[in-house]
């Protein structure tokens, strides 16, 4: 299993400011149940307001498709709905945030558990602005998951199953987290797209480009 990447060396200021590789970043954390629309939301923030889009589940897919050496375990990992040792996800983000010239962050999917939570907090020094929660019922999330039809290997009955339960025992007290600390923006996720995207453009209303 790889390591981490090394953090910059930073120094308190700094830290509050949330520095990368001496880059000032801004970062949201979007998370929400399997289905909810994280990443078809993200794909419209992205267009609108000029974030870079890092979905933790593409990444640790994309790391299977390599042929690295932790493909397996994570792909054996996303078959049972199970959340993958962070320093994997945490190296991939960190890698991906990195290389790009952007420093708005829109990273979808993750923290998924207290462990992915308080490492990425640890390695990063990064704190989100906000975090953005598409709360949605389990049934219209099974009704979106088993229409989708990428090809995704956990887009079965089964696995979808799972992935609720994990969800609900270890992605929920992460949420509840951010939400004790008054950093939780919370997005009725059962609407149409559209109507989703006009709540999340009121969120995002801050970080609008600004005009030349
Ligand atoms: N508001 C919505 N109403 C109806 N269908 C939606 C809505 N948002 C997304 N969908 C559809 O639901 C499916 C899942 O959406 P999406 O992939 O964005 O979810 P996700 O939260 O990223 O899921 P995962 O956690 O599994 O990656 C897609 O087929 C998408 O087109
Ligand atoms: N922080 C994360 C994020 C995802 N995973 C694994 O990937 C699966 C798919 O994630 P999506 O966000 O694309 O739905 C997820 O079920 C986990 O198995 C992870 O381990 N850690
Ligand atoms: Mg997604």
């Amino acid at each position: 299993m790889g390591t981490v990447v090394d953090a910059p060396a930073v120094v308190t200021e700094e830290v509050a400011e949330n520095t990368l590789g001496g880059k000032k970043v801004t970062v949201v954390f979007v998370l929400g149940g399997p289905g909810s629309g994280k990443g078809t939301q993200c794909a419209n923030i992205v267009e609108y307001f000029g974030f870079t889009h890092l979905s933790a589940g593409d990444l640790l897919r994309a790391e299977i498709k390599s042929g690295s050496e932790n493909g397996t375990m994570i792909e054996n990992m996303i078959k049972e709905g199970k959340i993958v040792p962070s320093e994997v996800t945490i190296k991939l983000l960190q890698e991906a945030m990195i290389k790009n010239e952007n420093d708005k962050f829109l990273i979808d999917g993750f923290p998924r558990n207290e462990e992915n939570r308080a490492a990425f907090e640890n390695v990063t020094k990064i704190s989100p602005a906000f975090v953005l929660f598409f709360d949605c019922s389990e049934k219209e999330m099974e009704r979106r998951l088993l229409g989708r039809n990428q090809g995704r290997v956990d887009d079965n009955i089964e696995t979808i199953k799972k992935r609720f339960k994990t969800f609900v025992e270890s992605s929920l007290p992460v949420i509840e987290y951010y939400n004790s600390k008054d950093k939780v923006k919370k997005i009725d996720a059962a609407k149409p797209i559209p109507e989703v995207f006009e709540d999340v453009k009121t969120i995002f209303a801050p970080y609008a480009p600004k005009a030349e």
